[in-house]
């Protein structure tokens, strides 16, 4: 028999600020895969994140994690949340930061970091390649740095699977590129879900894709189907492998290209 889905999501529909944002969206991702959601701005890509985390109550519809519900599986989750919503401007060292994704860990009161909690923090730089930056400030950091610690952070709770938003949007294509081999390198610890609109990074990697733009379009492959972008974007969209650029919209009717 096979395993349940890792996380199962049914009939959801999500509804924000009175707009249909999720619309009876059905999607499964199964232990070990590496998936990719993409789709356009404001498709609801990181409205189905946050109803997979328990952050968003859906209007209809059912949400499972681990064979349990999002809040009851959410120290299961390790959430690299979009780079836009970090503020890097406290005085604390990369080494702090990274430490204390492990506090929903700590048990006893006065929350008190221990050698195990340290040493997994170690770990969780080394495998983003930061621990020689563990003692500078975390405003000091390049974008790129940055980024690989916000995903340490994640990464120190030693979570069954992991989420990211746009883990690659603020770093250039190599960077880009080189982010997403450490992401396939944790695919034997973990399963891991990412948005994203870098099309171009994906392809070989993501076991898995589905464009999302209110209603999901899945295919169960890593192959993005011209029916999936053109039922997500709404018009043609051309995909450029292996060079820049990675994604060319096509002309909606009656259109003209600048
Ligand atoms: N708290 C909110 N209240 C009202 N509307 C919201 C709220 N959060 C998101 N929305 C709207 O829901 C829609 C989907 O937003 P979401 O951030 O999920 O899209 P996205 O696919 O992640 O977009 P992007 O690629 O631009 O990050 C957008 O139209 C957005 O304006």
């Amino acid at each position: 028999m096979s395993e349940d889905p890792v996380i199962d999501v049914r009939g959801v529909s999500v509804t924000l600020g009175g707009r249909p944002v999720l619309e009876d969206v059905d999607f499964r991702v199964e232990k070990g895969d590496f998936y990719a959601v993409i789709g356009p701005n404001g498709g609801g890509k990181s409205t189905l994140l946050k109803v997979i985390l328990g952050l968003i109550r859906p209007s209809a519809g059912t949400v499972r994690v681990l064979g349990g519900t999002p809040v009851e599986r959410r120290h299961l989750l390790g959430y690299v949340p979009q780079y836009r919503t970090f503020d890097f401007s406290y005085p604390v060292t990369v080494g702090e930061m990274v430490l204390s994704g492990r506090l929903g860990h700590i048990r006893n009161f006065p929350r008190r970091y221990g050698q195990e909690d340290r040493a997994a923090a170690d770990r969780a730089m080394a495998t983003m390649g930061i621990g020689d930056l563990a003692g500078q400030e975390i405003g000091a950091l390049s974008g790129g740095q940055q980024q690989r610690a916000i995903i340490a952070r994640a990464l120190v709770g030693e979570p069954e699977v992991l989420i990211l938003d746009e883990p690659t949007v603020y770093v250039d294509a190599p960077t880009g590129d080189h982010f997403m081999d450490l992401l396939v390198g944790l695919r034997d610890e973990m399963t891991v879900l990412l948005v994203t609109h870098d099309v171009g990074v994906l392809s070989s990697r993501v076991t898995k894709i589905a464009c999302l733009n209110r209603r999901i379009f899945t295919h169960d492959t890593a192959e993005i189907t011209g029916d999936m972008l053109t039922g997500a974007y709404g018009c043609p969209v051309d995909l450029i492998a292996h060079g820049l650029p990675h994604r060319v919209l096509g002309e909606h009717e009656g259109e003209e290209r600048p």
